[in-house]
């Protein structure tokens, strides 16, 4: 592997002596050549893009901040976990930065392995999906199904910067060089936080859209089969979660905190309708800022969804 940093330091916590007790910390694996296929942590340690956006910088902590909040969490799963370690960007180059990260996904879905990438900044996805793109070039024209949970589209126009703000409009980009179909859905999103010219762009490219006050207990089971329908029509999807998408008073470690967002227990049940879909490829979590955050609130409550994706 080709990361910028590896330890295992960070995996300590409670040990219980009843038998059948473990937690994360207990089991989670340095991540090594030939092991067998399972869930791999693999951190992105930049906010560079953040600073682009003129955001709260901080999210560099974000992988750090999240391996400590899942290390003593209960461990229930079957299969393996490993812990790859950090692709960082310490000198501002976030394309660079991006392009590492893309080849080291690229490296775990050809040896059979679930990504899950610990951000950093929402510039993470250009890299993680950049990594699928280059694990699925050999197809003709691969379906890569987008699922962005976030109160933001991230569709900001790349032509004035690269940033935390555009990587959904730079996957559009690329999907049409290639000749690729660009299937985007965006659940959570305020319109008080996104212009009409970013709602205006969102349906040019058909973005599914789903905003904040609509996602509800009475609506949650039609969403359900609108992400049924959309996976359905997909080869392979990209799961993207932006912890922003929660209410502030479950995430205030963020960037750019939300007043309203959707609560963890209506944004649960989709992921695990998700799971279901059984066409999962590639895991991010993005915005986790541990300088903003209180109480470890917005890193336990990433923890848990990492945990629920991971069962
Ligand atoms: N990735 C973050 N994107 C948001 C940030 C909004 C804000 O800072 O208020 C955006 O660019 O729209
Ligand atoms: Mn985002
Ligand atoms: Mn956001």
């Amino acid at each position: 592997m080709l990361a910028d940093r590896h330890s295992m330091e960070v995996w300590g916590g409670r040990i219980d002596p009843e038998a059948d007790s473990a937690r994360w910390h207990q089991r989670i694996q340095a991540l090594a050549e030939g092991g067998a296929s399972g869930l791999v942590l693999l951190g992105f340690a930049c906010d560079e893009g953040v600073r682009r956006n003129q955001g709260r910088v901080g999210a560099a902590g974000g992988p750090l901040a999240l391996r400590k909040a899942l290390a003593n969490l209960a461990w229930h799963r079957l299969a393996p976990a490993y812990d790859a370690g950090d692709v960082c960007c310490e000198d501002g180059d976030l394309e660079a930065a991006q392009a590492r990260l893309a080849h080291n996904v690229c490296a775990l879905l050809d040896a059979g392995h679930l990504p899950l990438v610990l951000g950093g900044g929402h510039e993470v996805a250009f890299g993680s999906w950049s990594g699928l793109a280059e694990h699925l070039g050999g197809q003709a024209q691969p379906r890569i199904g987008i699922v962005n949970f976030d109160a933001h589209f991230d569709l900001r126009d790349p032509a004035h910067v690269h940033s935390s703000g555009t990587p959904f409009a730079q996957i559009a980009e690329q999907s049409a060089a290639r000749g690729w179909p660009f299937r985007y859905a965006c659940l959570g999103v305020s319109r008080a936080s996104n212009t009409r010219a970013l709602f205006t762009r969102a349906a040019e490219l058909n973005v599914l859209v789903r905003e904040d006050h609509e996602i509800r207990e009475s609506t949650l089971d039609a969403i359900g089969t609108e992400l049924d329908a959309f996976a359905a029509d997909c080869d392979a999807l990209y799961l993207t979660i932006d912890i922003d998408v929660l209410p502030a008073c479950e995430a205030p470690g963020v960037s750019a905190p939300a007043a309203r967002g959707v609560r963890l227990e209506l944004l649960e049940p989709l992921l695990e309708r998700l799971k279901a879909s059984g066409k999962l490829r590639l895991v991010d979590f993005a915005e986790l800022n541990p300088e903003y955050d209180i109480d470890n609130r917005t890193a336990k409550a990433a923890a848990r969804l990492i945990h629920l994706l991971s069962l």
